[in-house]
């Protein structure tokens, strides 16, 4: 069976998508969300490492199509360190939401937002004032700061207390919060991931594109892709995991095709790479 026949989009939109990628790769971009779409979710952000089997899709597909880039919210130089990402040959980087580039080893960024290092001063405060519980974690990014209730006990729960804390004290520095998957990110405005994706587009000229996500934070590029298409792209939206936390259901719902996180997309990526080195 061929592609079209065993990844077969939910969608009339998602089939044209597919048809379009596999009729002309080289005016198509891949591409893909970082953690859990091609890292499993750990409690540790740091142990985060690319599923196996990702760098052989990506190279796969690297010589095949346009381009790959990965959409993250991560700094770019960590997702190339945790994705091994180097080794993709052409592949890249957008980190900070599209904040900063990375690319054939040069990564390139704007000046760190003054707010960010106030509300860094003053967040350990604010999280005790609202009795955030054991297991609130801070993960210092330089240019965004993220509070993550993973590791509390009711992470939903604690996740919910700090929403409208988190959220004051963003507005008080000129920070706007991104939330995620048990996560609330303190961040810099005037970037996110539909923006990001729909320059990196427009700048390779494309025809088409599979985008790939897990979380709140990628539904700014469905929505770019969702806009693209109305105005003549083609665009498979995937998501990767069918069940788990909230942010994962809400992006099914608008997805294109559904996959089983990080493996499904592996497999789905793997099999896209056959099929258009195929032709
Ligand atoms: O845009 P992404 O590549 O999906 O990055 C979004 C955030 O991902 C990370 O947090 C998430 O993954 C962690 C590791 O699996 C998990 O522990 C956490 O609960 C998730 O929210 C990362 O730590 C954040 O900085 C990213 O913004």
């Amino acid at each position: 069976m061929g592609f079209e026949e065993t990844w077969t989009p939910a969608t009339e939109a998602g089939r044209d998508g597919v048809r379009a990628i596999l009729a002309a790769p080289g005016d198509a971009v891949i591409a893909l969300d970082f953690d859990g779409t091609l890292a499993p979710i750990v409690a540790d952000p740091s142990a985060a490492r690319a599923h196996p089997g990702v760098l052989d899709a990506l190279r796969g597909l690297a010589s095949a199509v346009g381009a790959v880039a990965v959409v993250t919210g991560r700094p770019a130089g960590l997702a190339v360190e945790y994705g091994g990402l180097a080794g993709v040959p052409g592949v890249v980087v957008l980190g900070h939401y599209g904040a900063e580039r990375w690319e054939g080893g040069e990564l390139s960024a704007p000046q760190v937002h003054p707010g960010v290092a106030r509300a860094r001063a003053a967040l350990p405060d604010v999280l005790a004032a609202a009795g955030a519980p054991e297991g609130t974690w801070v993960e210092d990014k330089g240019r965004s700061l993220a509070v993550h209730t993973r590791r509390t006990a009711a992470p939903e729960r604690a996740l919910e207390l700090l929403r409208a804390p988190v959220g004051e004290l963003a507005a008080a520095h000129g920070l706007v919060v991104e939330p995620g998957r048990l996560v609330l990110e303190l961040r810099p405005p005037g970037v996110d991931k539909g923006a990001a994706l729909t320059g990196f587009l427009r700048e390779r000229g494309a025809r088409s594109v599979l985008y790939a996500g897990d979380d709140l934070g990628d539904l700014a590029a469905f929505a770019a892709v969702e806009e693209l298409r109305a105005q003549g792209l083609a665009g498979v939206l995937v998501c990767a995991g069918a069940v788990g936390d909230a942010p994962v259901r809400e992006l099914a719902d608008r997805a294109d095709v559904v996959v089983d996180g990080p493996e499904g997309v592996v497999e789905l990526l793997s099999a896209l790479g056959e099929a258009v080195r195929a032709r």
